[in-house]
């Protein structure tokens, strides 16, 4: 006899719990990016506009009733201690004080070192989903604190909602930003973010926008498809050439900027096959992606699946 749907729901929750749990880790992109000043601890305060995408990383946790953690990456050259999914989980554990452990399997498709904070999403994918597997019931805002340990970018992931940022990133607000689609082109080369903003060349003095200004100007379409700025582009182009070239080239076809502190350069179109027209175009080599710009992070997406949309 069939079940009645809540009971089948229940049936393949239950089954769930013996298979991995697969989650994904998205990449996001700056599209504005201002740096406002230097603090006393050395972060830089800034106001930036975090798009989440439909691209990213996966994670897949299976669940061990003892403390041991293992990890498996494979194709990313990081020792298995400084991941910072590694390092997230073992975070989580003393946090949560859980004597539960984990083996996961992170598959890398984003490129480290690219501004679109790869390694961020990954840290919140992992406390997210091991706060799921381990039941440890912390809020989203206790894992966006323990997150901020882990790197200034891992909050607004833990948040997963495309967002308004200020300070070092802590400060989020949720914003709608239009259904656009990005092509991304990412350079073959590495930029360290503390270089670039340990920088003395690097400029930091922009003025403060009021929040209520720049929420206007999200849900403005036109001022979003123009050159919104990212105030390490000029600095980080005279470093590497290779990265200007990129984003001249780009720059052809739409406004092309930098994402962070690079090295991905990124452009807006209104379809995935101008995106992709555009993209079949680029020199030989020259490596990237095509990305739907998404408002909920796909990993929270996943996780409502499981868990009902309140719950983390
Ligand atoms: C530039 C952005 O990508 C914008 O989204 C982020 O602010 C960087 O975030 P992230 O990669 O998570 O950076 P973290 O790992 O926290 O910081 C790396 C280094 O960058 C510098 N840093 C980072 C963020 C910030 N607001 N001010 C800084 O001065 C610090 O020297 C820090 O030691
Ligand atoms: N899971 C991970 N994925 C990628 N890099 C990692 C990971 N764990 C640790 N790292 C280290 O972190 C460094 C920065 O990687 P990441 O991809 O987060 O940079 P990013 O894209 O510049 O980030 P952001 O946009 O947050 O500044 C890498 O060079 C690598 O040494």
């Amino acid at each position: 006899m069939p079940l009645h749907p809540d009971q089948n729901s229940h049936q393949n929750r239950h089954q769930n719990r013996h298979q991995p749990l697969r989650l994904p880790a998205p990449a996001k992109l700056n599209l504005f990016l201002r740096i406002l000043g230097r603090r006393a601890d050395g972060y830089h305060e800034l106001q930036t506009l975090f798009q989440l995408l439909d691209y990213g990383d996966t994670l897949e946790f299976e669940l061990r009733d003892h403390e041991a953690l293992s990890l498996e990456a494979p194709g990313l050259d990081v020792p298995e201690r400084d991941n910072l999914v590694y390092r997230a989980a073992q975070l989580l554990q003393r946090a949560a004080d859980t004597a539960k452990g984990a083996h996961i399997r992170l598959h890398k498709k984003l490129p480290a070192g690219g501004g679109i904070g790869g390694g961020s999403s990954d840290a919140a994918t992992a406390l997210l989903g091991l706060n799921h597997l381990w039941g440890c019931g912390l809020s989203i805002e206790q894992l966006a604190q323990l997150g901020r340990e882990l790197g200034a970018d891992v909050p607004v992931f833990i948040a997963g909602h495309t967002a308004l940022a200020e300070g070092a990133g802590e400060r989020l607000i949720p914003v709608k930003t239009p259904p656009r689609h990005f092509l991304v082109l990412a350079p073959d080369c590495h930029v360290s973010t503390a270089a670039v903003f340990g920088h003395p060349r690097l400029t930091r003095d922009s003025g403060a926008i009021t929040l209520a200004h720049l929420r206007d100007r999200v849900l403005d379409g036109e001022w979003l498809h123009s050159h919104a700025g990212n105030d390490c582009e000029p600095l980080v182009e005279q470093l590497y050439p290779e990265i200007k070239k990129a984003r001249q080239w780009l720059q052809q076809f739409a406004p092309a900027q930098l994402t962070g502190t690079g090295a991905c350069v990124f452009a807006a179109f209104a379809s995935e096959s101008e995106a992709r027209t555009v993209f079949q175009q680029r020199p030989q080599g020259w490596r990237g992606f095509i990305a739907a710009g998404v408002n909920t992070s796909p990993a929270h997406a996943a996780l409502a699946k499981l868990t009902g949309p309140h719950r983390a």
